[in-house]
């Protein structure tokens, strides 16, 4: 079963930041996937902007090495690969000085009258650099737009900040600030399991939903940005974006359509309906933690610490009892956690139905589960429906808790595509829906700033956790408390 790919529009890609590990790892990759896949139009060009020295040459032959080492040889088609490559263009452009910019203008009037896109693959303290220069340099033509890649600052007051300096040069619509877990098939699923189906959505609120878990779990350590998450931590790296955004699809009501403006109205409502986690209550809703040393599937692994080389409070796990004050999800926690060097790597979304009000069986039949809906979001991407049943046989009214799985690699042969596909190509369409709008970041972060305000005021320390590991013992006490466990991965 495949899906029909509709060419996009010719356009001028210009990443700032082309030499970075972003541009490397992600973009180049995944525009190359959309070369792949027939979507690329003449005259589409990808131009990679940062201060080394490179001709277009060089810069073709980093991009070949990128996608080398970052897709599998049988994804390199020999034909695809050159005409790639021919797409690809290099211009040495310093943020911070006028070194090349009259370059880059050279290179981009002869593409005038195609869509132009200018990716930040930088660090946010040039973000503002690079848009006045753009705006300086006039480079902007009617259809030009700007991706911005997290972090969108570090706390409330520096998000708006730098929503206001890009806002000067670009207007709203022509912004695109990323959260790349938008871009995951599974999440886009998640709309499709609420909105396609009649099933659920009369069962999801209070009344029949008991709570809710949201997991992102990485295997991976620091994996050498350290400068960078030694300053953020997991709050601000993982839950002021990405697991806020998974928890405003879970608990939004249905958008009038899926238009950009109707989706991001409905996270927005739920953003702002966030419980205040503050200093009262920071300590028994939230949970630090930071690695030590221990295990990976690799084998033995230092601790948080050993590989920063410095001593560091900074949390790499984070766990949070949440809750929204709102009609459908009054009562309901939404227990989060997220962290680095855990047991395995494993996103999932968890509904927790309520049990059923009485039983009719009786103790020999065993214990009654209550229903689950989980949603997996990486790996072996999926929805599995937890459900009680008979077991088969003569032997009497014996129950068990089973699923119904449906496995997306199962149920459709077709490559997984990586995020950063689906958005790159959103950007050149115009489509906003999943990309996050100025008042969602900052409505984030107005629920982010409390927490860690409170963990300053208080002197919260981040707890060792043991690498290959679920995290501190303190996050299990989180939930159990509330007589509710984790979910196990199965
Ligand atoms: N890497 C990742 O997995 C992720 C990264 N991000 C975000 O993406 C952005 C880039 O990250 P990453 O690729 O890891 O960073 P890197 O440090 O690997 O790359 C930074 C890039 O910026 C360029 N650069 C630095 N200074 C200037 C300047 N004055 N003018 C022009 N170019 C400059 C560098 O090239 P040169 O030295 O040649 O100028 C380099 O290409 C950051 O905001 C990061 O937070 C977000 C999510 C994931
Ligand atoms: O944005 C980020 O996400 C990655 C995890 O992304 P995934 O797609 O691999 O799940 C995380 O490792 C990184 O610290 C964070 O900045």
């Amino acid at each position: 079963m495949s899906s029909q790919i509709i060419p996009v529009e010719p356009f001028d890609y210009v990443v700032f930041g082309g030499t970075g590990d972003l541009a490397e790892r992600k973009l180049l990759p995944a525009l190359y996937h959309r070369q792949l896949a027939g979507q690329l139009t003449e005259p589409t060009r990808i131009i990679g902007a940062s201060r080394t020295a490179m001709t277009n040459e060089e810069y073709r032959n980093y991009t070949l090495a990128a996608l080398k080492e970052h897709l599998k040889a049988e994804e390199l088609e020999e034909t695809e690969v050159a005409n790639f490559l021919a797409r690809i263009h290099y211009v040495s452009v310093d943020a911070k000085s006028d070194q090349g910019w009259d370059d880059l203008k050279k290179l981009l009037d002869t593409g005038k009258d195609i869509v132009r896109a200018f990716y930040l693959a930088v660090s946010p303290s040039i973000f503002g650099d690079i848009a006045d220069k753009i705006r300086d340099h006039k480079l902007i033509t009617k259809s030009t737009r700007i991706v911005v890649e997290k972090p969108i600052g570090r706390d409330l007051a520096s998000a708006q900040a730098l929503n206001d300096t890009i806002g000067k040069v670009f207007k709203e619509e022509q912004i695109f600030r990323i959260d790349h877990y938008l871009g995951k098939e599974t999440v886009q699923n998640l709309m499709a399991l609420r909105f396609a189906n009649a099933l659920y959505e009369p069962l999801w609120n209070s009344a029949h939903i008991d709570h809710v878990q949201i997991t992102v779990a990485e295997s991976v350590g620091l994996e050498g940005r350290v400068t960078y998450y030694d300053k953020a931590g997991a709050l601000r790296d993982m839950v002021q974006n990405h697991i806020l955004q998974l928890l405003c699809l879970v608990a939004m009501e249905a958008p009038s359509s899926l238009d950009a403006e109707a989706v991001r109205d409905e996270k927005l409502k739920v953003l702002r309906s966030l419980k205040p986690i503050t200093d009262g209550n920071v300590e028994k809703q939230t949970v630090r933690g930071q690695y030590r040393a221990g295990a990976s599937a690799g084998g033995p692994v230092n601790g948080y610490q050993d590989e920063l080389g410095a001593a560091s409070d900074t949390e790499t796990f984070v766990a949070i009892k949440a809750e929204i004050n709102n009609w459908r999800w009054a009562g309901v926690p939404f227990y989060l956690r997220t962290g680095k060097r855990l047991a395995t790597r494993m996103s999932e979304i968890v509904i927790a139905f309520k049990p059923i009000p009485h039983s009719i069986f009786g103790e020999s039949a065993g214990r009654i589960e209550a229903n689950k809906l989980v949603i997996r979001l990486q790996p072996d991407e999926g929805v599995k429906q937890w459900l009680m049943i008979k077991d088969p046989g003569p032997g009497g009214m014996r129950l068990r808790h089973v699923s119904l799985d449906m496995s997306f690699a199962q149920a459709f042969d077709v490559r997984n595509p990586d995020a950063y596909e689906r958005l790159l190509m959103d950007v050149i369409r115009s489509n906003q829906t999943l990309f996050m709008r100025r008042d969602e970041v900052e409505a984030a972060w107005n629920w982010v700033d409390p927490i860690l305000k409170g963990w300053e005021e208080i002197g919260q320390k981040a707890q060792g956790y043991t690498s290959g590991t679920w995290g501190p013992s303190q996050a299990i006490a989180l939930i159990e408390r509330d007589g509710r466990t984790w979910h196990e991965n199965d």
